[in-house]
């Protein structure tokens, strides 16, 4: 069965359309919807959830239509689960009592509260603490029993982990996905971290300005992007005009291998790590800025004679300073989208 399917959903805001006829289908697992801030996520969540009616199009959720086609099923008869940015659990009642929630009153304090506790990997202890004895991370977790406890058919997670810090974040984002897959749930979880898209979701669907751009699994996402824009927004690809010829491109980082045979006018989509950096044999490009992130850093340099900005990813050992001429050589075959007539 599919656990939720969107199709021509439209949405505005007096004068301005936010979603612009979405389609999607979620079949079971983890989705994420990944997104510039404001690109309307939240809304297509509200909308999912039945926080909002939509314009146009129509949503089923486990093979039923709840909006769209003159109906709207309420909120509350969706069997959806929600967990909302900082898990906004009821400050006044305990960890049992905020899970068992939704459920049935004679369950409230039984075995399903103690079985959601083990899903999302908290000991029993906690059970009978007030949200505010809760670490964040532990706070996210029973958000997500929560909304788990009365086995929803989809789990709606709104940047569920934006509040965390890093290692929290990281920490707390496996433990939910392992909960999540463990209770058989789908669920789509919006975020506007592509790292935590591509790392917990099986499916990624990627939104810009009201529309989804890509549609697929993380890997297809990364490696195979459908447009410069999906390139560029997931994993910072350089992208570089250049002229094809067959399986090998002209461009102002020298000829470069491609992935797939072009002729004429190309835009290559380079990533950081395909970019070497070295002192020596290649093209000679001013290193503009470096983030350095310990494990690694990214180093942003001009190549020389041109405007061309490239970002390559060199060891944590091999940085350059700012301001010092580095040679830039490309290793591995890159993708190339067709531009102009060569479309
Ligand atoms: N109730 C509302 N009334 C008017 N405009 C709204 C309303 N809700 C959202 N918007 C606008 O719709 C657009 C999309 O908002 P939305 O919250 O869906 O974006 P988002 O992708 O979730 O952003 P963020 O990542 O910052 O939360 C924004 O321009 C926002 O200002």
């Amino acid at each position: 069965m599919t656990g939720l399917r969107v199709e021509g959903l439209a949405k505005s805001f007096g004068q301005t359309r936010v979603l612009d006829g979405l389609d999607l289908t979620v079949t079971d697992g983890i989705t994420a919807v990944l997104g510039p801030s404001g690109c309307g996520k939240t809304t297509l969540l509200r909308l999912v959830a039945g926080f909002l009616d939509p314009d146009g199009g129509t949503i089923a959720i486990g093979g039923r239509v709840v909006a769209g086609a003159c109906r709207s099923v309420p909120a509350r008869a969706r069997k959806v689960g929600y967990v909302p940015q900082e898990g906004a659990l009821f400050p006044h009642l305990d960890v049992s009592a905020n899970i068992g929630f939704g459920l049935p009153r004679a369950e409230r304090r039984g075995a399903r509260v103690t079985e959601m506790l083990d899903l999302v990997e908290l000991p029993a202890v906690v059970a009978h603490r007030y949200p505010h004895e809760l670490s964040g991370g532990q706070q996210q977790r029973v958000a997500l029993a929560r909304a788990l406890a009365p086995a929803p058919t989809l789990v709606l997670l709104d940047e569920p982990f934006s509040s965390l810090d890093a290692g929290l974040r990281e920490d707390t984002g496996r433990a939910v996905a392992r909960a999540l897959r463990a209770s058989g749930a789908t669920a789509l979880l919006v975020t506007h971290d592509q790292g935590e898209a591509l790392s917990l979701a099986d499916q990624v669907a990627v939104m810009s300005r009201g529309r989804f751009l890509q549609v697929s699994s993380p890997a297809d996402i990364y490696l195979r992007p459908a447009s410069p824009d999906v390139a560029g927004f997931v994993g910072h690809a350089t992208l570089l005009a250049g002229s094809a010829a067959g399986q090998q491109a002209s461009s102002d980082l020298g000829d470069v291998p491609l992935l797939d045979p072009h002729d004429g006018p190309v835009l290559l989509a380079i990533r950081p790590e395909q970019v070497t950096v070295a002192p020596s044999g290649g093209v000679r490009a001013e290193v503009l800025d470096v983030s350095y992130f310990g494990h690694d850093a990214t180093v942003r340099a001009r190549i020389e004679g041109s405007d061309a900005v490239v970002i390559a990813r060199v060891p944590a050992g091999g940085v350059p300073d700012p301001g010092s001429t580095v040679c830039l050589r490309v290793s591995g075959a890159v993708l190339a989208f067709p531009q102009g007539d060569g479309r």
